[in-house]
């Protein structure tokens, strides 16, 4: 099975939980793009009725490109159900998920839905999954001005911070509230708790990528179908 493969059979198991009725969150990234896709479908053909509040603008977009009633969250401001991808997730010493997101650059406004909605469902496939978090970049969502700052607090606690550029190399990516973003390469981060004390206490930091304890379930995509794993 291919990546892309995983992804929409993940997104389609995430579909099939969505019941008529619902208010529901919608995650962004190319996994919750397939959610997305196989929710519209839904919506389309067995005219489910269901609200929904999205986590990016491009999200925003898809939803109502497909049919999908997609509102703000000061219209919607509680939320059955939010699902979302992630780009790493681990199993924490007392079986919480613990994930790193923000690599499609919508961690601030993802975190604010997914605090909104009852509950979070991770979608992945299996190569998100990992002993430890790190290998993968965590993102940091910082106010401009700050930059400096930030960055030099951050690469005190030895968390390498680098700004992330647009593909093109044309400047700096803005995120959809207009800010910038540090990816830290930090290597395996032992203690994920302390470093979200560490990286929130710096002023100037407006969000980070770190999902703690957020998501009771996790659906993961692999060679032998779609398994779930409760928190
Ligand atoms: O900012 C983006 C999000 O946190 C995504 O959910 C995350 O990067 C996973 O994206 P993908 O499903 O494309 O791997």
């Amino acid at each position: 099975m291919t990546q892309d493969e995983a992804k929409a059979l993940v997104g389609k198991r995430a579909a099939e939980m969505v019941e008529s009725g619902m208010r529901v969150g919608l995650g962004t990234g190319s996994t919750s793009v397939a959610f997305i896709k196989a929710l519209g479908a839904r919506v389309q053909a067995e005219g489910l009725k269901i609200r929904c509040v999205a986590s990016s603008d491009s999200s925003t977009e898809l939803g109502r490109s497909l049919g999908m009633d997609v509102v703000t969250l000061e219209e919607l401001p509680e939320l059955d159900l939010y699902i979302d991808g992630a780009d790493e997730v681990a199993i924490s010493p007392n079986g919480e998920f613990y994930l790193i997101k923000g690599g499609g650059a919508a961690l601030l406004r993802e975190k604010i839905v997914a605090s909104a909605a009852e509950k979070f469902i991770c979608v992945v496939d299996q190569s998100k999954m990992v002993p430890k978090l790190g290998k993968f970049p965590l993102p940091v969502e910082i106010i401009k001005m700050a930059r400096p700052l930030v960055e030099r607090r951050l690469a005190d606690l030895g968390l390498n911070p680098v700004l992330r550029r647009k593909k093109d190399d044309s400047g700096p990516v803005l995120t959809d509230e207009q800010n910038y973003l540090l990816d830290c390469h930090c290597g395996v981060i032992e203690d994920p708790e302390e470093t979200a004390a560490e990286i929130r206490s710096i002023v100037g930091v407006v969000e980070h990528g770190l999902f703690l304890g957020m998501a009771s379930k996790v659906l993961i995509a692999g060679e032998n179908g779609v398994e779930e794993r409760e928190a």
